[in-house]
């Protein structure tokens, strides 16, 4: 369950994270599926429990699986997964198997209108009482195994998935999500959850729904967040077999190089050998949705150029399955997405440049991260060739003969003939520009018979990058 199922030779997901669903479905047709993303990964569809102020961790408190939350109902639900997949772009649901919401004095009232007590271990809603969860106790010891797959996250009621009667309520709401036409899941909180119980769960949900244009006998493509520093009690290679997990190294490592940290010289044997998983099995992000509020060497939004930097590397460096994140603007750690008097959530409104402007960041807008996404498109089954640096924060290599990217993270120019591999021929910079009606908006490169070129990224210029590919060539 490694497969994601991807269309043509489209490889990004992109995560809208607490968009509605109606929002999706547009964003799916006029833009993804445009700009050739593979997929959505959309936030917890199932119902949660309604907590003063919104914080957005509320949606990681289901109280049911029924698919009403604050970013629409089933029906608008349904139609979003029929929409997108109808231009190819896949949908990934973050679902949550591990727990159910925490204590809160009485009973709790849930985003659908259903009632919990969650002290009880009361859902009536699904049901689960108070047999389907651990006893409860706290995690304090985060180096133990027990605690750490037994206990409660911050007070949140344990399910217990070596029951039959939990992995039967589990598996037929993956399985209602598998028949509505998803191609996968996020599997929250994994490491919270006995690898063997997950393997059960997955191994009995259904294959993936012909209807919505997958094959015969397709899996659904699983990835697990399993937050794993190095050197953690429970680690990710145990759920690696399982499906894709989470490389939360690769988020912390590519900030920190493009932060400065570490010179980008030694990005060149980037992957296993940065004691990250195999590229097979590797989901990576440059942030998420809970590290980007962390603060530490996590770039994010906030820091726009390195960040522009580090997501131009992680999309043209062949290692791992990637996600681009994509915000709403936040001040605090627990902040609300966007809405309106009556909490509900705000659709994003953009401007003449397509860019969100209404407390949505929408960094898939941003030109430099879709034209990288068309650039990792682009060099699809290519390795890197011709790794070439300046023994310290300038570098460039090439995606066989379809693309060529440069960096300059000093704070001098960047000035060399160097090889891009192309063949000869006009390109347009897909950083500082595009290919648009036949011309280049921006910087052009000439690449002569021998493939070379002369590159100039100056140390003040907007952006630290330079991306040349076959499908902008003029
Ligand atoms: O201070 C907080 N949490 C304690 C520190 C973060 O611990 C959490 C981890 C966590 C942290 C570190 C780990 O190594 C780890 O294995 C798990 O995973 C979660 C997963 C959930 O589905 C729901 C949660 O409330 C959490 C959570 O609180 C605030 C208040 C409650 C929610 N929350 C939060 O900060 C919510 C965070 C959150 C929510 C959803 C996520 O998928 C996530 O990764 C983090």
């Amino acid at each position: 369950q490694h497969e994601p199922h991807w269309w043509g030779n489209r490889n990004t997901i992109v995560h809208l994270f607490e968009w509605k669903w109606t929002d999706i479905a547009r964003e799916c047709e006029e833009f993804l599926a445009p700009r050739g993303f593979a997929g959505v990964q959309v936030s917890p569809v199932a119902e949660n429990v309604v907590i003063s102020g919104r914080p957005w961790w509320e949606r990681y408190q289901p109280i049911s699986y029924k698919l009403v939350t604050r970013s629409g109902n089933e029906a608008e639900f349904a139609d979003m997964v029929r929409r997108c997949n109808v231009v190819g772009v896949r949908i990934y649901v973050d679902v949550l198997l591990n727990h159910m919401s925490g204590s809160h004095e009485g009973t709790v009232q849930g985003t659908g209108g259903s009632v919990a007590n969650p002290n009880t271990k009361d859902f009536p809603a699904v049901p689960y009482g108070e047999i389907d969860f651990h006893p409860s106790c706290e995690i304090y010891d985060w180096n133990d195994r027990f605690q750490i797959q037994n206990c409660e996250l911050v007070s949140l009621k344990d399910l217990d998935q070596s029951s039959e009667w939990v992995r039967e309520r589990l598996v037929e709401f993956l399985d209602h999500l598998i028949q509505l036409g998803v191609a996968g899941f996020r599997v929250d909180a994994a490491k919270h959850m006995p690898a063997e119980d997950l393997k059960i769960i997955y191994d009995r949900v259904r294959d993936l729904n012909i209807a919505h244009g997958f094959p015969r006998n397709a899996r659904p493509f699983i990835y697990q967040e399993v937050i794993d520093h190095g050197h953690e009690t429970v680690d990710k290679y145990e759920y690696s077999p399982l499906g894709a997990v989470t490389e939360f190294r690769f988020s912390e490592e590519i900030g920190g190089a493009f932060r400065g940290y570490n010179q980008l010289k030694w990005l060149r044997n980037w992957g296993p050998e940065w004691s990250f998983l195999p590229s097979e099995h590797a989901f990576v992000f440059v942030d998420n949705h809970d590290n980007q509020r962390d603060g530490g060497n996590v770039l994010t939004y906030k820091n726009a150029k390195q960040y522009k930097m580090a997501t131009a590397f992680a999309l043209a460096y062949p290692y791992g399955i990637t996600r681009v994140m994509s915000s709403f603007d936040f001040q605090d750690r627990d902040q609300a997405p966007p809405a309106d008097e009556n909490e509900q959530i705000l659709s994003p409104q953009f401007d003449a440049d397509g860019a969100c402007v209404n407390g949505w960041v929408c960094e898939h807008r941003w030109r430099q991260i879709y034209n990288m996404v068309g650039f990792k498109n682009a060099v699809r089954g290519t390795e890197v060739s011709n790794w070439w640096d300046n023994d310290d924060n300038q570098i460039a290599f090439c995606r066989g003969n379809r693309g060529f990217i440069a960096f300059n993270g000093n704070g001098w120019d960047l000035k060399e003939r160097l090889h891009t591999c192309l063949p000869a021929g006009v390109y347009c910079d897909v950083i500082s520009g595009a290919l648009v009606n036949g011309k280049c908006t921006s910087k052009t490169v000439v690449v002569d018979e021998w493939g070379y070129a002369d590159i100039d990224l100056r140390a003040d210029e907007f952006d630290g990058v330079l991306a040349l590919h076959v499908n902008a060539k003029l």
